[in-house]
């Protein structure tokens, strides 16, 4: 490559986000025999880090994360960007693509409590911070005493005010600590991923870039993980079922069991009170469907009335 102008990849500028970038170059390096000179990081601010004080829910959450680095892939001023899966619309703007994906990380959620204090030994009524409607709804489900509260920021800072004693305990991802490197320092009650499920797209990386750039769909191609890919595809596909229609907390989990994938989707009111899961298990080819199937089903069975209630709260990731 040397000679070339460096291949320009786009990431917001949080620690985790630049811990993605730096993996993904990683890999490519790894693939095609690169440097890290071959290579430049663009770090851009995007809406959503820039709006701290208001919940995410309340801003609007599509796009909040990406939208500024998706106009300068579209203008050329970027080759790939590198997103947490979680974060991306289910839509992508006209002319980008989800070009591939990193090997998912652990997809759990893990609970931290204050001087190490489990989700089960919290006092009654304990404040606990999260942005995230999906926690919120699964933690007073399990907990309908804890009061939650709207807790931003990015992780080391969301870590500082548990311990500065703003809140009794938040949540974060597994996948998160691990790509920081504080899963090991940060002491977390690791929740089931069953009885806690994770957003969709939770703890994976993926690449976007322009669908007509051929070149940079065959370096990112050769690094593309089809298992990760093949839960994506269903997580993504019932997400984009449910996101037209309601703007409940939605949770999913996909598991590969030899040549078929099992899904499994959530909804539930931000109250935690109800709650409707289904289960779509079928070969991997048809993982769209699978999670199309869910999120239908879960559309019938939950019936109109459990949609109207809620339709001022947004969706947050
Ligand atoms: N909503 C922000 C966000 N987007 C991705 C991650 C974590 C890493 C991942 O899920 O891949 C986080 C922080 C968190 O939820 O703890």
């Amino acid at each position: 490559m040397t000679g070339r102008r460096p291949i320009r990849i786009g990431t917001r500028g949080s620690q985790l986000a630049l811990a993605q970038a730096s993996e993904l170059r990683a890999r490519l390096m790894a693939a095609h025999g690169l440097t890290e000179a071959d290579f430049a990081i663009e770090v851009m601010s995007t809406a959503g880090d820039r709006i701290q004080d208001r919940p995410l829910a309340e801003v609007g959450g599509k796009g909040l994360f990406t939208f500024e680095i998706e106009a300068a892939l579209l203008d050329g001023r970027l080759d790939l960007a590198v997103h947490s899966a979680k974060d991306v619309a289910t839509v992508l703007p006209e002319g980008l693509h989800l070009s591939a994906f990193l090997p998912r990380e652990d997809v759990r959620d893990v609970f931290i409590g204050r001087g190490g204090r489990r989700l089960a030994d919290l006092p009654q009524g304990a404040r606990i911070g999260s942005a995230s409607l999906r926690r919120q709804a699964q933690l007073l489900r399990l907990r309908p005493d804890l009061d939650v509260v709207n807790f931003r920021g990015n992780v080391p800072s969301r870590l500082r005010k548990l311990e500065a004693g703003e809140v009794e305990g938040t949540l974060l991802a597994l996948a998160g600590l691990k790509r920081l490197a504080l899963d090991a320092s940060v002491a977390g009650e690791i929740l089931d991923a069953e009885d806690f499920m994770p957003a969709p797209g939770q703890g994976a990386i993926c690449v976007e870039s322009r669908s007509g750039d051929a070149a940079t769909a065959a370096l990112v191609g050769a690094i593309d993980h089809a298992p990760t890919r093949a839960m994506l595809t269903a997580e993504r596909a019932f997400l984009a079922v449910l996101d037209g229609s309601c703007r409940t907390p939605i949770a999913a989990l996909s598991r590969l069991d030899g040549a078929d994938l099992r899904f499994s989707g959530m909804i539930l009111t931000p109250d935690g009170a109800r709650a409707h899961r289904r289960n779509e298990t079928g070969p991997v080819a048809e993982a769209a469907r699978l999670g199309e199937a869910a999120a239908k089903a879960l559309l019938a069975e939950a019936g109109a009335d459990f949609f109207a209630g809620w339709a001022g709260a947004h969706r947050r990731p």
